[in-house]
């Protein structure tokens, strides 16, 4: 990665579809900075329950300890005087304001690390990653596997029956989907897979 500057903040996003290893590489981004010694805070929105309420976890089980809020402004008064690293997972469920809040933090000599879907099910821009990428310093664009066809997927696929824009979910309520068999209303999942190395 990048020679990190000394001494002055910058924000980091993450992005790109779901299953595409977003909250794994904030995890060991997180664990990268602990490792160093730096002083971390993690923070997620409560309305993501699906694993654990406090907890980030990834779809593949590993887990960080984090904060759980409903507004951004809330991690002002979460931070010590000594926090050096912010992270935030599922940063597109945290409204507009979570970019001035993230400007702000990075204005004080704190980096940012966010991790967070640039598009919805529709394939439409998932407000406010757009803003916030474009004002970050580093920016990750993450790819999953197509499950139904094998190629890189940057599209998350509904495959549930809801058309708001917010629907909670894990597998079972959306699969990744490459551009070519993405399609931007809920459809049938592909068929179930096991990961096998040997038939
Ligand atoms: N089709 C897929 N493509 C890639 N990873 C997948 C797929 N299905 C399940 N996974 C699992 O999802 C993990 C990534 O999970 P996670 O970091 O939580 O992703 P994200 O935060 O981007 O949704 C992968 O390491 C893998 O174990
Ligand atoms: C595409 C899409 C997703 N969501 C929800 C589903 C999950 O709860 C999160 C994404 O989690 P991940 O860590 O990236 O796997 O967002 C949504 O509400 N609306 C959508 O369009
Ligand atoms: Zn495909």
């Amino acid at each position: 990665m990048h020679q990190f500057p000394k001494d002055i903040g910058w924000i980091e996003v993450i992005c790109g579809s779901m299953f595409s290893g977003k909250t794994e590489e904030l995890i060991r981004r997180v664990k990268r900075a602990l490792y160093g010694r730096q002083k971390v805070r993690v923070f997620k929105p409560r309305i993501d329950t699906r694993y654990d309420d406090t907890q980030v976890v990834s779809h593949s089980q590993l887990k960080l300890t984090s904060l759980p809020i409903e507004r951004a402004e809330e991690i002002f008064r979460h931070l010590a005087p000594d926090t050096q690293v912010v992270g935030i997972d599922e940063v597109q469920f945290l409204g507009g304001e979570v970019v001035q809040v993230c400007e702000a933090l990075a204005q004080k000599g704190l980096r940012v690390i966010c991790a967070g879907l640039d598009q919805d099910y529709q394939g439409r821009p998932f407000e406010p990653m757009p803003q916030l990428m474009a004002v970050a310093e580093y920016v990750t664009k993450e790819l999953a596997i197509c499950a139904v066809c094998g190629n890189p997927a940057n599209r998350s696929q509904r495959i549930i029956g809801s058309g708001e824009r917010v629907v909670v979910g894990a597998a079972g309520a959306y699969e990744p989907r490459c551009r070519k068999c993405h399609v931007a209303e809920p459809a049938e999942a592909s068929p179930p897979q096991t990961l096998k190395l040997f038939d």
